[in-house]
């Protein structure tokens, strides 16, 4: 289902200065990631190596892109940055302190919504603040808001059947800030939607995150989206993934844009994220070519 293109004037990006200043001092690193690899084990006993030497921060209040080829370790990535996985060398910090498992100060949105169906969309939302031991007045109110925040205020009753796909992203969303993790991290949210659906969420979530402040880790196929949600985008390799280069971004003032996508800058930004990727691309499906037919491309 298609939902409406919000009005501008009512979801404009309050904070565009962010953008023009992608560089962040070290020292104020939310996220870091030092010598990171993970190999999982195989059949056979051997180990696949999925990610290697990653070295990363991400700035406290940074909105960062990571694109890859498929199979690269994209997923993998958060995981690790989630507390879901332990890496198998290197380390993962958030605040200095290193990961060594979930925790509320961290919030993942997945492609696919995750919402309780016996629940309402209010008690979907409600559902992190029960672990954080509040009453029920409370979870209700700051339930409320955030659903309120995800433009669905009205929806409150609902339950997820009766909610269109990008509804059920905006519960998910709203459910993982309600708790007010200090990072977000969102693993291809908008990937199942239709592509208006899609554009509208991505100005939602700029939105928000000019709203919250919050670190976000986002992972997505699409280079577009990359581009226009990043203040950095981070392309890795074909795997094991590695950081190939983080490319910085800055799209000038959203808010003096009718259609920011359509500028130049916008053109660049993207055909060098292009570029960086296509190499990458090609290594990657070369990797998953079966073996005869590499044989055949060796002698050709
Ligand atoms: N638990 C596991 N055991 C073995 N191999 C795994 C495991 N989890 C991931 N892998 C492998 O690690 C590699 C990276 O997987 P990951 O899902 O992180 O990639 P991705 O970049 O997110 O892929 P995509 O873009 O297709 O979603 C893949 O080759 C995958 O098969």
């Amino acid at each position: 289902m298609t939902e409406k293109t919000p009005d501008p004037a009512e979801h404009s990006v309050e904070h565009p200065a962010k953008y023009a200043d992608p560089a962040r001092p070290a020292e104020h690193a939310k996220i870091s990631l030092s010598g990171v690899g993970k190999t999982f084990p195989v059949r056979g006993g051997d180990e696949f190596t999925a990610l290697s030497g990653i070295d990363l921060d991400v700035a406290e209040g940074e909105f960062l892109v990571v694109v890859g080829p498929s199979g690269c370790g994209k997923s993998t990535l958060l995981d690790l940055i989630g507390g879901l996985a332990r890496p198998t060398t290197g380390s993962v910090a958030i605040d200095g302190a290193e990961v060594r498992g979930p925790a509320l100060d961290r919030a993942i949105v997945f492609q696919q919504y995750a919402l309780f169906p016996w629940r309402t969309a209010l008690r979907n939302v409600e559902f992190g603040l029960e672990a954080k031991g509040l009453g029920r007045r409370e979870r209700a109110e700051i339930a409320r808001r955030h659903l309120d925040l995800v433009g669905l205020s009205g929806f409150e009753d609902r339950y997820p059947h009766e909610l269109s796909g990008g509804m059920k992203q905006r519960v998910a969303i709203a459910r993982s800030l309600a708790y007010d993790p200090g990072v977000l991290l969102m693993d291809e949210p908008f990937a199942a939607l239709d592509a208006q659906t899609r554009d509208s969420l991505q100005d939602e979530l700029l939105r928000i995150w000019a709203r919250t402040g919050k670190t976000v880790v986002f992972i997505t196929h699409g280079i577009d989206e990359a581009v226009y949600l990043g203040e950095r985008v981070a392309v890795l390799t074909s795997r094991p993934g590695r950081v190939k280069e983080i490319v910085d971004i800055d799209l000038g003032d959203r808010d003096e844009r009718e259609d920011l996508r359509s500028s130049p800058e916008f053109a660049a930004h993207r055909h060098r994220v292009w570029s960086l990727l296509k190499d990458e691309v090609q290594a990657a499906q070369r990797l998953t070519v079966p073996a005869p037919r590499k044989e055949a491309i060796r002698r050709g």
